[in-house]
Order: C-alpha cells, then sequence, then structure tokens
C-alpha cells in the first residue's frame, strides 16, 4: 500500500468532503463521495477487492431475500431496535436463516445491528419499502441478471463485435426470443409493470430541463414563433410527463405541444389529462415514416436515442431531417453525455444494460459529435447539469 497515496487521498476527500458541507453543490458531493470511495479502495488489499467483486452479488441476493420475507416493512417504522423473533415472525422463516441473511444486509448498510439479533433500520432500508426501489432490486434479478450472466458467452458468439441489431442481442441470446427486448417485456405483464417502475425509479427526483436549462433565451424567444408553430414535439414521449412539466414552468409559452408516440402508447395515453395541458397527439414510428411534423422549434427526445445503437439512431436522425427548418428547428436530447475520459461508474453499468437489452449505447461528447455530424446534423452544445452526468445535447442541421 502507498501510504503518501494514502495520506494524500485523505486530504483531497476531506477538502471535497468541506466544499460540499460549505456550498451543498451536487457535484461536489459526487466527487467527495468518489474521492472517499478512491481512499476506501486504496486501502484494500488488492486480492480482498477482487473477493469482493466476485462475491458481491450475493448482496443483491440477500437484499431480494430480505425483501421477500418482508423484514425491510418490519424494520422501516422501527424506533427502537426490532428483535430477532420479531423480524423471523413477518414471513415466517427460520430464524438461523434471517439471521444469516441479515447479517449480509447489515454489513452492506441495509438495515443497523444495535446487539446481538436486534435491529434498526437505516435509510436503505426505508428505500426498500417503497415501490421504485423494489422493482429496480427485482427487474434486476429477476429479468437482467439471468442475461447479464450471458453476455461473456453472448460476446464471444459473435467474436466481440460491438451488438447493434435490437432483435440480436443478449436478451434474444438469453431468452431465445424472436422479438426486440421491450416486446419481449411487454408480453409479460409483470416484467414490464416492474421494469416500468424501476425506470421510473431511476429518473425520480431528476430535476426538469426547463428548471436549468436556459429554455427562454435558447427556444422562447424567436420572432417566428406563432400559436401555430409547433413549440415542441416531444419524439418517443411515453406519457408526457416532460410536457406537463413544461407546460406548468412556461404556462404562456407561444406554440403547440405536441406528443409523438407509437399507436398502441398514443391509445393508452389520450385523454383528458392531455387535453388539460393542450397538448396534441400524434402517432408517429420514427423508423418507419419521416417526421409528420414539420418546421418546429424543438424536436425534443427524452432517454429515447440511448436505446439506439449508432446505426438505428442514424435511421432517426434521418427520418427527421426533412421536418426541420433551417436557422430555425433544434433537435433537444435529455441523455448522458459522458466525458471523453474517466467516465463515473453509473452511466457505464448502464450503458452494459442497455447494450444487453436493446444495443443501445451510452455516448461520450465525441460520440455524440460523430454520430450528429454522419447524418448532416451539427452539436450546437452540450449543457451539462449539477449532480451527474446528465445533460442535454443542443443540436441542428449541419452548415452548408
Ligand atoms: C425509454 S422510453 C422514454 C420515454 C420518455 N421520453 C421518457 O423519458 O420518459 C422510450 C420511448 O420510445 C418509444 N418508442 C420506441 N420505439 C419507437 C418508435 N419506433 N417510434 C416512436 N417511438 C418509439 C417508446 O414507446 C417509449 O415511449
Amino acid at each position: 500500500m502507498d501510504i503518501e497515496q494514502v495520506r494524500n487521498l485523505l486530504k483531497e476527500t476531506q477538502a471535497t468532503v468541506d466544499l460540499y458541507l460549505s456550498t451543498g453543490n451536487d457535484d461536489a458531493r459526487i466527487d467527495a463521495q468518489e474521492k472517499a470511495e478512491q481512499l476506501a479502495r486504496t486501502l484494500e488489499r488488492p486480492k480482498d477487492a477482487v473477493l469482493k467483486l466476485a462475491y458481491s452479488p450475493t448482496i443483491l441476493t440477500a437484499v431480494k431475500a430480505a425483501h421477500d420475507m418482508n423484514l425491510f416493512e418490519v424494520l422501516a417504522n422501527a424506533t427502537s431496535p426490532v428483535t430477532l423473533s420479531e423480524l423471523v415472525a413477518a414471513k415466517p422463516a427460520d430464524p438461523l436463516l434471517v439471521e444469516r441473511i441479515l447479517r449480509l444486509v447489515v454489513a452492506n448498510g441495509f438495515a443497523k445491528q444495535t446487539a446481538p439479533r436486534e435491529y434498526l433500520p437505516t435509510s436503505l432500508s426505508k428505500e426498500m419499502t417503497k415501490q421504485g426501489p423494489v422493482a429496480t432490486i427485482e427487474s434486476m434479478f429477476i429479468e437482467m441478471l439471468p442475461a447479464l450472466n450471458k453476455v461473456p458467452e453472448y460476446l464471444q458468439k459473435t467474436n466481440y463485435r460491438n451488438p447493434d441489431d435490437p432483435m440480436a442481442t443478449v436478451i434474444q441470446h438469453t431468452y431465445d426470443v424472436k422479438t426486440d427486448g421491450f416486446t419481449w417485456l411487454s408480453q409479460n405483464p409483470a416484467a414490464f409493470a416492474r421494469f416500468n417502475s424501476f425506470m421510473g425509479a431511476q429518473r425520480a427526483g431528476r430535476p426538469h430541463w426547463g428548471d436549468w436549462f436556459p429554455v427562454e433565451e435558447r427556444i422562447l424567444t424567436h420572432p417566428a414563433l406563432s400559436s401555430q408553430t409547433p413549440l415542441i414535439v416531444d419524439i418517443g414521449a411515453g406519457r408526457g410527463h416532460d410536457l406537463m412539466g413544461f407546460k406548468t414552468r412556461f404556462p404562456h409559452a407561444t406554440g403547440r405541444l405536441i406528443l409523438e408516440d407509437l399507436s398502441r402508447v398514443i391509445e393508452e395515453v389520450n385523454g383528458p389529462e392531455l387535453e388539460t395541458f393542450e397538448i396534441e397527439t400524434v402517432v408517429h414510428d420514427f423508423f418507419a415514416e419521416a417526421q409528420p411534423i414539420s418546421g418546429a422549434r424543438v424536436y425534443y427526445f427524452k432517454n429515447v436515442l440511448h436505446d439506439w445503437s449508432d446505426e438505428q439512431a442514424a435511421i432517426i436522425f434521418k427520418n427527421l431531417k426533412p421536418a426541420m427548418k433551417r436557422g430555425f428547428s433544434k433537435i433537444i436530447m435529455e441523455e448522458y453525455i459522458l466525458p471523453d475520459t474517466n467516465a463515473r461508474s453509473l452511466p457505464c453499468m448502464t450503458d452494459l444494460s442497455v447494450m444487453m437489452f436493446c444495443a443501445g449505447l451510452e455516448r461520450t461528447r465525441q460520440r455524440w459529435t460523430e454520430l450528429l455530424e454522419s447524418v448532416g446534423l451539427q452539436v450546437v452544445k452540450f449543457w451539462m447539469r449539477e449532480g451527474d452526468e446528465l445533460g442535454v445535447v443542443e443540436a441542428a442541421l449541419a452548415e452548408e
């Protein structure tokens, strides 16, 4: 172990923690957390680090089993220690088994132990009683882990080609299905509900782009805007929460708000709620047809492009471009924008997951630039917000 390195990291960790405590800035919080992790890694013997990594799936297993035995439900509201006997009664289950599961759960911060066979909740135990976090663990455990397990085999079989076909990626290899991952999930209502809650939980608490992106300056201030102009076309919009959020923040913005998605989604979302927000709906398959709404100020995609490989994304953009008005229309994409070096761990985890599930990918600045330029578009600016590597790619037709 390099003692000098430990000393330096300790100082750096202290400095980033102090910065966070004095500013409350979320970037500073994440920097502090990463420095602390680096420090912990430096203190760990490499062989122990490898062992821990190899055994790490057992943590997920223990948390899932604890959830299945209702241990978090019983613990969550306790203000004084809960005994093993009380926890055992929740299912009921064998005391020795519960004790063993709880040992791993406690060692990983999902509960606290106050005395032999006495436990208290932590913020993580409480998290494990909410629908979204539970769905996150369940979806990962039930549907995704079997496929993750097959990734090395799949990559070997495909001679280590980067997956680019959503009909022939790890999901099809694992489950022997002939559909894309989303269709496969949608055919199993329980799995689909889990997955949707998982995705919802992943996005929960993220600020709306209208709260940090300079919407007024970059979008609303333009002499050509009129009440008939499509102001925002949200492509692959899902249930329309982003447009509703936009309308709430900019109720007097000039122009129409249009929600586009596949027909099955539009059938489901059409109704009084969207009408209240004056949101129009249009059925549009971005692979099969040209963009039907011409001359919009903004073509907005959120969490759409990362589901698709560059080859598929190029089709989406080629179908969009003819509708764009030069000097007026913009593309706004809310996605991860990874730095070209040293990306953080979480977006790299989602990168591997979208690769496995739909041959998608999270893109670095360089990859976004290259993708857009390959189809006659250009990055106008990358906008990063505080907190993580999520941001907005603002793009337009390339200059002629
Ligand atoms: C990951 S969801 C994102 C939804 C929404 N933008 C959000 O961030 O919550 C991807 C969306 O793309 C839609 N989608 C998938 N394939 C599509 C296609 N070929 N044409 C149009 N929309 C599509 C899906 O129905 C889904 O609503």
